[in-house]
């Protein structure tokens, strides 16, 4: 009998979950799956509860709650030889990674992908040799907008609090002097902020990266100069359609190793948290966890 081990934030997704875990134990029973479950206390826990798992030899391993929770599974699972299956259940209030490979917010079609087996390998984020991303890295003043929203805000007004953030910080947006070097390359100058993303959407902006693939090894690595504000307002509503990449304030190429420095003071955001400062070396580590895709959707996922 296969063994999976579900790991659950109990305080994500208004607690839906816990009311709904006697019939995904007993649907995933059926499936030929012998589950246990862990749910999550705090920050790090899941990481600790992955790694738990990975000694225990689970076959799968489900995490259930936002992309922090999966990010720190993630984590868990990363640094052993033999990795357990990851399913995911998005009940966060962003669930960047969940949407780009199409897994739905209904619990009990989220657990069926899982039952229907169809894995992918997917590539993961690593910064300075120590700390994993599976969405995005970024630095500059207008990253920070995304740790500054209160997660009571988040909880209440989901995608709308980081939109009522980013017109507060506004005014306060300036640029950063860094220096960036991608796989043979220099880019030395004043930007906005820098994006190293693995996935093609970030925090409801579904184009930022509109052909990034999870699977290629690389990073899209999108860097915005310095602007004024309403060339920066100019150019969020273009990153909303899609239609930024060709403007030139933006640098939009791929790479699988990313190194940034400066001698400000550059704070850095990995998946929605904050993520230490700079200086930072970024590598792709390609295809390194399996993940559940549904069977239906791999076509669209412009796998390479
Ligand atoms: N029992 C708990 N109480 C408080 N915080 C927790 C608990 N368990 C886990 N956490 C923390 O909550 C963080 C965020 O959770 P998660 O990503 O699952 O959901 P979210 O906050 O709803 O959504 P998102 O992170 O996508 O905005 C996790 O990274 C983890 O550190």
């Amino acid at each position: 009998m296969k063994r999976a081990r579900i790991i659950y934030n109990p305080t994500s997704g208004r607690e839906l979950f816990r009311r709904h875990l006697p019939e995904v134990l007993e649907q995933l029973e059926r499936a030929g799956y012998e589950t246990s479950c862990h749910a999550t206390t705090g920050p790090g826990d899941a990481t600790r509860a992955a790694m738990l798992a990975v000694k225990r030899e689970f076959d799968v391993v489900i995490a259930v709650g936002g992309d922090g929770t999966l990010n720190e599974v993630v984590a868990g699972v990363s640094n052993s030889e033999k990795k357990p299956k990851i399913g995911l259940i998005p009940m966060g209030t962003t669930n960047d990674f969940a949407r780009a490979i199409h897994i739905p917010r209904d619990i009990n079609k989220a657990i069926e992908i899982i039952i229907q087996g169809k894995t992918i390998p997917v590539d993961v984020g690593l910064m300075n040799g120590k700390r994993h991303f599976i969405n995005i890295a970024g630095g500059g003043r207008m990253t920070e907008l995304t740790y500054e929203v209160p997660s009571k805000l988040k909880t209440v007004l989901g995608q709308m609090a980081y939109y009522l953030k980013g017109i507060e910080m506004l005014p306060s947006i300036r640029s950063s002097r860094v220096r960036i070097e991608y796989d043979g390359n220099v880019l030395e100058g004043s930007v906005m902020m820098f994006l190293i993303g693995l996935t093609n959407s970030v925090g409801g902006f579904e184009k930022l990266a509109p052909d990034a693939s999870i699977n290629d090894g690389k990073f899209t690595l999108l860097i915005l100069k310095e602007v004024n504000i309403a060339e920066f307002v100019r150019l969020a509503s273009l990153a909303l359609r899609g239609e930024h990449l060709s403007d030139p304030n933006v640098v939009y190429v791929k790479a699988s190793k990313v190194t940034v420095t400066s001698e400000e003071r550059v704070v850095l955001n990995l998946d929605g948290e904050y993520g230490g400062a700079l200086p930072a070396v970024f590598e792709n580590l390609a295809r390194h966890i399996e993940v559940f895709v549904p069977p239906d959707s791999v076509d669209k996922l412009n796998l390479k």
